[in-house]
C-alpha cells in the first residue's frame, strides 16, 4: 500500500564565508551551507520547507526549479509574482507535492539571488512499488554552477547602469558547490590555471573536487542539473559513453552520447557502465558551449575502487568541444525524443499561438535591456497573484502584451530602431486552452552576434514540436511539428539566429513566469508572465500578500489611539 509522505524542513538562509573555488567569499548558504541541502523524496510526496530569512537586509524567496505546484501557486517562490519576498528575520512555508520524479533542483528567484549562492538538489524517486524505465546500481548527483567573484548587487548595479557593465564570463564553474580557482586539477593539459593543484593537500576544504567512488562493471545512474546565472555547458566523462534517458523530470527515448550539453534550467538524468576491471579514474571535464568561454573547465574525478580518490587520472580529460560549433549543439538537442509519446491523445487542437521576439535593446537612450516583442519586463511592487485573486486594480499594466511582432523584422541583423518598451503586463490563458509558443531569437545589438537563450516555464512542463534557422516561417514550419515523441521539458534553448516552438495546456490555475533562465538576462528584462484559472484557486495564504497593495488593501487593521 502506498502511503504518501510529509518531509518537513526548516531552514535557515544567510550570508556566509565559503570557499567554492578556494577563494573565500561572501554567499548565500542555507542553515549555514552551501549549496543548500539537498532533498530528496518519493513521486506524491509532501514537501513542507519553513524558510526562515536571515539575510540582514534583503528579502528572499526560493522557487522548486520543475515543480509544477498545481494547486500550490503561492508555493512557487517568485518574487513579485507568485508572492511578496520574505522580510529579514520572517518566515514563510512552502508546503506542495512532488508529483513527477526527476532530478530537479530550487534556488532563489529574487534579484539575482541565485547567483549568489541559493541553490541545492532537489531529487524525486519513483513511489513505492514504481519502477524506473531503467536499471542501475548507484547513483551520483552532480549540481552543476558558475561561481563570480564580484558580488551580485555589484553585478545587478552595472547591468542596470549607463553606460552599462557586462558581468562578463564566471571565474569558476563549480560542482556541486566545488571548483578550483587559480589552479588546474589537470595542470596544463586545458586552458586556464597553469598551476596543477595540491590535490591530496585539499582533503577538508571547501573545494576539493568531487570524487565520486564506483566500482567495476556497475552501471551508474549520473543526475546532471545547471544552476548557472550564465553559462551553457558541456559534461564528458573520460573513456565513458553515456546514456541519457532522463531531461527535466520526464523520461526520454535513450540515446548514447560522448559528451552532453546542458544549458541553464536544464536536468538529465545518463546511465554509464563502469569498466570491467579494477582500472584507474577516469576524468568528469565540465566546459563552457556557446560563448567564449573565459572559465576554465571544472572537473571531477571518477574513482574506481580500490584506487585512492585523489589519484589523478592517468589519461587525459575529454576536450570540451569548440564553443561555437552550433551544429554539435543542435545536433545534441535535436536527439531529444519522449520515451513515449504523449500528445497524441490530447493537445493536437491548438487554441492560440503566442511568437516571442527576443532581442537586445536600448532604453530610455542608454540602458540596455533584453525585450519581448520590444517588451522589456519589470515587476511590480504588488505581486499577481494576489492582485488577480482579490481582484486589485492598478497593481500591473493592464494592457495586453504583444501577440507577434512584425514580418517585416529582420531577424539576421542588429534592430534598425533597438528602443524598447518596459512593461509589468501579462498574458491571460483561457483555462485548459492549448497554447503554442514560438520563441524567436534575433541578432543582438552588435554585428553578427545572437546569443544562446534558455527559456525557462514556471508551474508546467511542455512539447518542445521543434527548432530551426532563421526566422520562423508558419506555411513551413508547422507542418514539419513533431507531433509524434515531443519531448517534455520544462526549460529550453533557443540557438542563436533560431527559433523553438513549444505547446503546453494551460492547466494550472495560477501567475507563472516564462523567462530566459540567463540571471542577468532576466534581470534586464527577458521574460514574459502569464496567468491562467485563477478564479479556480483557494485563498492564497496570507503570508504571501504581505506587501504592495495586497498588504494595504487586504491586511487593513484600523488603529484607533488609545
Ligand atoms: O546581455 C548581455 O550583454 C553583453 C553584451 O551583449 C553587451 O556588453 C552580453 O554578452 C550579454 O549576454
Amino acid at each position: 500500500i502506498w502511503k504518501r509522505k510529509t518531509h518537513h524542513f526548516n531552514w535557515e538562509i544567510g550570508y556566509v564565508f565559503w570557499s567554492p573555488d578556494c577563494q573565500q567569499n561572501m554567499m548565500i548558504g542555507i542553515n549555514g551551507q552551501f549549496p543548500g541541502p539537498t532533498i530528496r523524496a518519493k513521486a506524491g510526496d509532501i514537501i513542507v520547507v519553513e524558510v526562515k530569512n536571515t539575510l540582514p537586509t534583503e528579502g528572499v524567496v526560493i522557487h522548486w526549479h520543475g515543480i509544477r505546484q498545481y494547486g500550490t501557486p503561492w508555493s512557487d517562490g517568485t518574487a513579485s509574482i507568485s508572492q511578496c519576498p520574505i522580510n529579514p528575520e520572517e518566515t514563510y512555508v512552502y508546503r506542495y507535492t512532488v508529483d513527477k520524479p526527476g532530478t530537479y533542483f530550487y534556488h532563489g528567484h529574487f534579484g539575482m539571488q541565485r547567483s549568489a549562492g541559493l541553490y541545492g538538489s532537489l531529487i524525486v524517486d519513483v513511489a513505492d512499488g514504481e519502477k524506473e524505465p531503467f536499471n542501475y546500481d548507484g547513483e551520483l548527483n552532480l549540481l552543476l554552477s558558475d561561481w563570480y567573484h564580484e558580488n551580485v548587487f555589484s553585478q545587478m548595479t552595472g547591468l542596470s547602469s549607463s553606460p552599462f557593465r557586462w558581468i562578463g564570463e564566471p571565474q569558476s564553474i563549480l560542482i556541486n558547490g566545488r571548483g578550483q580557482y587559480g589552479c588546474s586539477l589537470a595542470g596544463g593539459i586545458q586552458n586556464g590555471g597553469s598551476r596543477k593543484c595540491d590535490v591530496a593537500n585539499m582533503t577538508g576544504t571547501q573545494c576539493r573536487p568531487v570524487m565520486f567512488l564506483v566500482e567495476p562493471k556497475k552501471t551508474y545512474r549520473i543526475r546532471i542539473a545547471s544552476t548557472t546565472s550564465l553559462a551553457s555547458l558541456n559534461m564528458a566523462i573520460g573513456e565513458h559513453k553515456m546514456t541519457v534517458v532522463e531531461a527535466d523530470g520526464n523520461y526520454v527515448k535513450p540515446f548514447r552520447v560522448t559528451d552532453l550539453d546542458i544549458y541553464s534550467g536544464e536536468s538529465y538524468s545518463v546511465l554509464i557502465a563502469t569498466r570491467k576491471k579494477r582500472s584507474s579514474n577516469f576524468w568528469i571535464n565540465v566546459g563552457v558551449r556557446g560563448r567564449k568561454p573565459a572559465t576554465p573547465p571544472a572537473m571531477a574525478i571518477l574513482n574506481y575502487k580500490p584506487s585512492l580518490d585523489y589519484k589523478l587520472p592517468k589519461s587525459r580529460p575529454p576536450v570540451t568541444p569548440q564553443w561555437n560549433d552550433f551544429a554539435r549543439s543542435k545536433s545534441f538537442t535535436y536527439k531529444l525524443r519522449a520515451r513515449r509519446g504523449t500528445l497524441k491523445n490530447h493537445a493536437l487542437t491548438v487554441n492560440r499561438r503566442i511568437e516571442l521576439l527576443n532581442t537586445q535593446n536600448k532604453m530610455n537612450g542608454n540602458y540596455l535591456k533584453w525585450a519581448i516583442n520590444n517588451v522589456s519586463l519589470v515587476l511590480p511592487p504588488t505581486p499577481y497573484l494576489g492582485a488577480l485573486k482579490y481582484g486589485l486594480k492598478g497593481t500591473f499594466d493592464a494592457d495586453s502584451p504583444p501577440e507577434t511582432f512584425p514580418k517585416s523584422y529582420n531577424v539576421m541583423a542588429p534592430a534598425q530602431n533597438p528602443n524598447t518598451t518596459q512593461s509589468s503586463n501579462i498574458y491571460v490563458l483561457e483555462f485548459n486552452r492549448t497554447v503554442d509558443v514560438i520563441l524567436q531569437n534575433a541578432n543582438a545589438l552588435a554585428e553578427n552576434v545572437s546569443e544562446v537563450h534558455p527559456w525557462h516555464l514556471h508551474g508546467h512542463d511542455f512539447w518542445v514540436l521543434g527548432y530551426g534557422d532563421g526566422k520562423f516561417r508558419k506555411e513551413k514550419d508547422i507542418p514539419r511539428f513533431n507531433l509524434k515523441n515531443p519531448p517534455l521539458k520544462n526549460t529550453v534553448v533557443v540557438f542563436p539566429y533560431g527559433w523553438t516552438a513549444i505547446r503546453f495546456i494551460a492547466d494550472n490555475p495560477g501567475v507563472w513566469a516564462f523567462h530566459c533562465h540567463i540571471e542577468p538576462h532576466l534581470h534586464m528584462g527577458m521574460g514574459v508572465v502569464v496567468s491562467e484559472g485563477i478564479d479556480l484557486l483557494g485563498d492564497v495564504p496570507k503570508e504571501a500578500l504581505a506587501c504592495g497593495k495586497t498588504g494595504t488593501e487586504l491586511m487593513n487593521t484600523t488603529f484607533t489611539s488609545p
